[in-house]
């Protein structure tokens, strides 16, 4: 379903992505990880549009979505999460899922506009996936830390993504709240492929699945959470050393 073909990016003379590729499925999940600095959110806007590569492409199902606008991205089906929940706190958890699962995705147009029954059900579905029914008429500003980052999990799968770009889902969570989100993001599967960015490797180990890892800006290993803990290269990059120094 996604390609990404020899990316780089440069930053005035500096390459924060330097040829890199990846696929991923349908349905998939793939987790990103390296180093900080190792070109992971850039990647992430490189994909969403929001940073134009010098070279290489970007295909989604099949089309070359590399030069497109953000707007036409998303429209097509890649929606992204940031770090920094982005829910609106004057607003119930109920509306905040309701104005993301509008279909025209503007959210001005929200206000007013009855929600129909499709809607209403959608919801409803969105609440149970992200455990927050009992939550539903909550002002989304009172929620804690944890419940914030799952309404804004459930407002990317209210827009009816088929790609989701999750950076650092986890951040500021302590060990229960991240093993729950690691079990809200295998609920998705199937319906939804999911890019995770993460740092915690006991969350990485609970969500299984395929792990690529970037260290600057380059490919440097995929595989199982198992071979990636384990290999000699990625344990370098992680504890800092180059390989002339390994050398
Ligand atoms: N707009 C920019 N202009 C110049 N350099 C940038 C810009 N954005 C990112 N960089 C640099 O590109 C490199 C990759 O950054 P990026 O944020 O993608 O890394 P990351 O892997 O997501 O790191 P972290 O895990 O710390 O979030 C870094 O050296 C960063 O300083």
């Amino acid at each position: 379903m996604l390609k990404v073909d020899g990316i780089t990016v440069d930053f005035d003379g500096f390459k924060a992505i330097d040829n890199f590729s990846m696929t991923l499925e349908r349905g998939q999940l793939r987790v990103l990880i390296g180093p900080n600095g190792a070109g992971k959110s850039t990647l992430c806007d490189t994909i969403i549009g929001r940073v134009r590569a010098a070279s290489g492409h970007v295909w989604l199902n099949g089309e070359d979505i590399t030069a497109l606008p953000e707007f036409e991205i998303v429209r097509r089906g890649i929606c992204r999460k940031f770090q920094t929940p982005g829910v609106l706190p004057s607003l119930t958890v109920r509306d905040n899922l309701a104005l993301a699962a509008r279909r025209d995705r503007r959210w001005w147009t929200g206000f007013g506009h009855a929600v129909d029954a499709t809607e209403r059900v959608r919801v409803d579905e969105i609440l149970a996936a992200i455990g927050l029914e009992d939550r539903a008429t909550t002002l989304a500003g009172l929620l804690a830390h944890g419940e914030k980052q799952w309404l804004e999990i459930g407002m990317v799968v209210a827009t009816g993504a088929e790609l989701l770009l999750l950076d650092e889902p986890t951040a500021g969570m302590g060990p229960n709240e991240t093993s729950r989100t690691a079990k809200l993001i295998k609920s998705l599967l199937g319906k939804h492929a999911v890019l995770v960015i993460d740092h915690d490797m006991k969350f990485v180990e609970e969500l299984g699945g395929k792990v690529t890892v970037m260290h600057q800006g380059k490919f440097l290993k995929q595989g199982t959470v198992e071979q990636i803990r384990n290999d000699p290269d990625v344990a370098a990059v992680y504890l800092g050393r180059s390989e002339r120094e390994e050398a």
